[in-house]
């Protein structure tokens, strides 16, 4: 399966210049500039509230910039139908509830017409229904393609989501948070359906929201790192993934160790603590 999509098949898969994003006199984002090319996976990193699943918003094409432009596959917010554009592109919310008990096939389906229930009348093409069938597999989820919704795992649920974004065969995979709640194994697979797939189409740009960076699948190729609505630093992992950039993005003082099979962890610095009628020394306790 290739993967294609409709509009500008070339060039830049997302690029922001110089953008701001305000709501009520507040700048939740303030001066973001990306380019996401194909094949390129982002991690956009920072700590509660610094903006991510703003930025996220805005690059799957669900908000506008106030100041700034924003091109998705090649087209500029404000001058496109943006639910088209939005049908074009996968956007993985691990908080999508479909519309009733679908079965895991039907949801995988209803990427297609980007609907939360099954559109009334409505038939997948053989192509189409072989699609969903090959990225449920792809997914390592055919044992429970006829399970309903309601039955399903948070792991099962978030590998569902991801075959049911793949379904308008899109250049571009958003995905926010896909490990939230999951538990080891569970967060472990999810991660190596996102090589793999990222491995099979090489020209997929995905853009990954995470507070943690044992949650980044090894395959990631460059980081956004957020703090307060600015850009602390962007550019290839090894640039950014630094102990001395992360710690200033969560303004705390962390060690990052990347380890042989390429994944991430993240380690906290002992920090001094000031016991009651103590002054802080070096020699203080630490937790
Ligand atoms: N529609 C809105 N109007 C006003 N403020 C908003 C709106 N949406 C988000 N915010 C604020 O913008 C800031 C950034 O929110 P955002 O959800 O993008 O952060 P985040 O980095 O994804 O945080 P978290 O890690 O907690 O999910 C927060 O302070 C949030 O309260």
């Amino acid at each position: 399966m290739t993967i294609v999509s409709r509009p500008a098949d070339t060039g830049h898969v997302l690029r922001a210049d110089a953008v701001d994003l305000v709501r009520d006199g507040r700048h939740l984002l303030q001066g973001i500039s990306l380019t996401v090319s194909p094949g390129e996976h982002w991690a956009l990193l920072g700590a509660n509230g610094a903006g991510k699943s703003t930025l996220l918003g805005l690059l799957g094409a669900v908000t506008h910039p106030t100041r700034g432009v924003v091109e998705v596959l090649g087209r500029t917010l404000g001058r496109v139908d943006v639910r088209e554009l939005r049908s074009y592109l996968g956007h993985v919310n691990p908080r999508h509830a479909p519309d009733g008990p679908l079965r895991v096939r039907d949801v995988v389906l209803t990427g297609l017409t980007n609907t939360a229930a099954l559109v009334p009348r409505w038939t997948p093409g053989e192509q189409e229904a072989e699609r969903a069938d090959r990225l449920i597999a792809m997914l390592g989820m055919s044992h429970r393609a006829q399970a309903t919704w309601p039955t399903l795992s948070q792991g099962e649920r978030g590998r569902a989501l991801i075959a049911r974004a793949l379904m308008p065969q899109p250049r571009l995979l958003l995905l926010d948070e896909p490990a939230t709640g999951l538990d080891l194994a569970a967060r472990e697979q999810l991660l190596a359906s996102i090589d793999a797939l990222r491995t099979r189409h090489s020209s997929l740009a995905t853009v990954l929201v995470t507070h943690h960076l044992e949650e980044l699948p090894a395959t990631t190729t460059h980081s956004m790192l957020l703090r307060e609505g600015r850009c602390l630093a962007a550019g290839p992992v090894v640039e950014v993934l630094t102990s001395e950039l992360v710690s200033a993005c969560f303004d705390h003082p962390v060690r990052i160790v990347r380890s042989d099979d390429g994944r991430w962890a993240a380690r906290a610095q002992p920090v001094p603590v000031t016991m009651p009628h103590q002054t802080a020394s070096p020699s203080a306790a630490v937790l």
